[in-house]
């Protein structure tokens, strides 16, 4: 295992070799890894030359033509990336936490988080799901989107839409579907101010870690995880966590109509899930209150909802019995 060399600190700023970052290359990857730089450089008061950006494309870029689920899943996001991380050619990568897996390699660890982004749904093409044409085509590849618009407007059809932001809204404007749903942290990220109306999170529930962006490192490399604790928020971090449980007990794919917002509640916090059958008719929807770190009461919502959801849901989870 390779272990990173000592960094430039204010007393040492010279001799040493960057921290090397590793980021997919899509504009909104790209946005956050140059977060996470900065907020390395911040923490540690480095100067800019000791945090270097090392771009991979992922599969998941390479292939836009088809569903996520279909291709392999969100494997296509991390694979290039992990295998930098273990060949030791990056120090630490970037991910959007919503595309990464809940199966990871035991020698890839989640070592910090940054504080989350706004975690609602925006809708692009109408004021509110109520305002949708009758009929009207949703462009959306993300099974908890199309369910849980098809739920609450079954006269609407989904169309399949991938591709990163840019090239959704471009979709959208060039008429391929009357509206689309995009994160609003992505849009925000990308200076994509004003466009959509964002969907109330309490209605419309966010995937789990929407709004989040996580950084990994090698399990054994202390002085990656070292210099990366200084950029964790533990609130988010522990969403992360809380959330990455529910989508491990309840065994979500990303072909897994699964939808959660977890906030915080007195002393400890709160979440609610959802899920759906893929056409979005039918919807089970369970609450846990837990501490962080302490995700039983979790683990027993995911059970007692498989227990209870009829076959049209159980059967996009692994977690089922
Ligand atoms: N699936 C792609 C993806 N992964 C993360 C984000 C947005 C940023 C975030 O949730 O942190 C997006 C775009 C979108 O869903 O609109």
């Amino acid at each position: 295992m390779t272990a990173s060399p000592e960094l430039p600190t204010p007393d040492r700023p010279t001799g040493a070799r960057p921290f090397r970052l590793g980021t997919r290359r899509s504009p909104l990857a790209l946005v956050q890894a140059n977060a996470v730089r900065n907020a390395l450089l911040a923490a540690h008061g480095w100067d800019a030359g000791a945090v270097e950006l090392v771009e991979v494309i992922a599969s998941g870029d390479r292939i836009q033509d088809r569903p996520l689920a279909e291709i392999g899943g969100k494997a296509l996001w991390t694979k290039e990336l992990d295998a930098q991380l273990l060949g030791g050619e990056i120090d630490a990568a970037v991910h959007s936490a919503k595309d990464v897996e809940t199966w990871r390699p035991e020698a890839i660890a989640i070592a910090a988080t940054l504080i989350r982004a706004d975690v609602r749904d925006v809708l692009v093409g109408a004021a509110s799901l109520g305002e949708l044409p009758r009929g009207a085509r949703i462009g959306t590849s993300a099974p908890r989107r199309a369910a849980q618009v098809l739920h609450a407007r079954p006269d609407c059809e989904v169309v399949t839409f991938r591709g990163n932001v840019a090239t959704r809204l471009a979709r959208l404007s060039a008429g391929e579907a009357e509206a689309t749903l995009l994160a609003k942290a992505g849009l925000d990220r990308l200076g994509e101010i004003g466009v959509g109306t964002p969907l109330d999170e309490t209605e419309f529930l966010p995937a789990p870690a929407q709004g989040i962006i996580a950084i990994e490192c090698r399990a054994e490399d202390d002085a990656a995880k070292h210099h990366l604790a200084a950029i964790d928020h533990a609130d988010t971090h522990a969403q992360l966590r809380a959330e990455r449980a529910l989508l491990d007990a309840l065994g979500g794919s990303c072909s897994s109509p699964i939808a959660t917002l977890t906030m915080r509640d007195g002393e400890g916090w709160q979440m609610r899930a959802a899920i759906f059958s893929p056409d979005g008719a039918m919807r089970r929807e369970g609450e846990a209150r837990f501490a962080p770190g302490e995700h039983e009461p979790i683990r027993a919502m995911a059970e007692k909802l498989l227990h209870e959801a009829p076959e049209a849901i159980t059967a996009h989870f692994e977690g089922a019995g």
